[in-house]
């Protein structure tokens, strides 16, 4: 018997029911999905669809939002993160975030990575501080680049090296999902390119999940789509399917350009 359901240990988030309001707008509305492991995920749809949001609510960014409110569950690995126990930071530590804007701390290059294994008590000396530091940077594909200059403003280097180097600080806490908000709308067509080569390489480790704007980023580095309309989930299935042979009439206006 061929059995085509997805297999469950794989789902590392699973949200059911979600609903997002900012005030009166409704912005989400009941999404289900499941966010499964070693896998990248893309979140297309056009603009004000609710993509970042839907995304923001995975490691409970919104909650910084004083008019924003969540509804419905979401697990990580079978445990909910909207629970009164969960702390929200600790949870960004597990579930990463990467802005479309590079954003660097003011600080040297090696503090920008350093930052999280230090405040969340991760690492017991320098030593090992400073070994999360390279795993890191390797990690982001960038140590060649920096090592010889760990102590330099991150707020120096190239618009692409500052997006790798806030992966790389994403990455030091030890993370096991990473969500990236447009991450290559800042770069120019190399960093992006390096940049999609890093996604790939990423989903041995973490399932990734990127907000994307551009149809043929999503058809190259991810292997799941979710498509969203009005604050709907309207198709999600593999990036595959979604860009050949849509089920739903809208998903097919969209990835051909009718609207968006
Ligand atoms: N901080 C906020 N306060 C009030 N409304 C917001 C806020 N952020 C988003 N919204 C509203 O929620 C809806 C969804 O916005 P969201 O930014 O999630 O969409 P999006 O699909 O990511 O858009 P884009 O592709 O343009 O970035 C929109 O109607 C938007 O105006």
């Amino acid at each position: 018997m061929t059995d085509k359901s997805v297999d469950t240990n794989d789902i590392k988030i699973s949200a059911r029911n979600v609903d997002v309001y900012y005030g009166d707008t409704h912005a989400i509305k009941s999404v289900d999905v499941d966010i499964l492991n070693h896998t990248v995920t893309a979140f297309i749809g056009p603009s004000g669809c609710g993509k970042s949001t839907f995304l923001r609510c995975l490691n409970r960014m919104n909650d910084t939002i004083d008019i924003a409110r969540t509804t419905g569950d979401i697990h990580l690995d079978g445990s909910d993160i909207y629970a009164k126990d969960v702390d929200p930071v600790q949870l960004r530590a597990r579930v990463g975030m990467v802005f479309q804007k590079p954003n660097p701390f003011p600080k040297s290059i090696y503090d920008n990575v350093a930052y999280g294994p230090r405040i969340h008590g991760l690492v017991a000396n320098k030593a090992e501080l400073d070994e999360v530091v390279e795993k890191s940077l390797k990690r982001a594909a960038m140590w060649n680049e920096v090592k010889d200059r760990l102590d330099q403003p991150g707020t120096g280097l190239s618009g692409g090296q500052q997006q790798r180097l806030c992966i790389a600080r994403a990455i030091a806490t030890a993370p096991e999902v990473l969500l990236m908000d447009e991450p290559c709308s800042a770069l120019d067509p190399i960093a992006t390119a390096q940049t999609e080569e890093l996604i790939d390489e990423l989903r041995q480790d973490y399932a990734v999940v990127i907000v994307t704007h551009s149809m043929q980023q999503a058809a190259r580095v991810s292997q799941k789509t979710a498509f969203f309309h009005l604050g709907t989930l309207v198709e999600y299935g593999a990036t595959s399917t979604i860009f050949t042979n849509p089920e739903d009439e809208r998903t097919q206006d969209y990835i051909t350009g009718r609207f968006g």
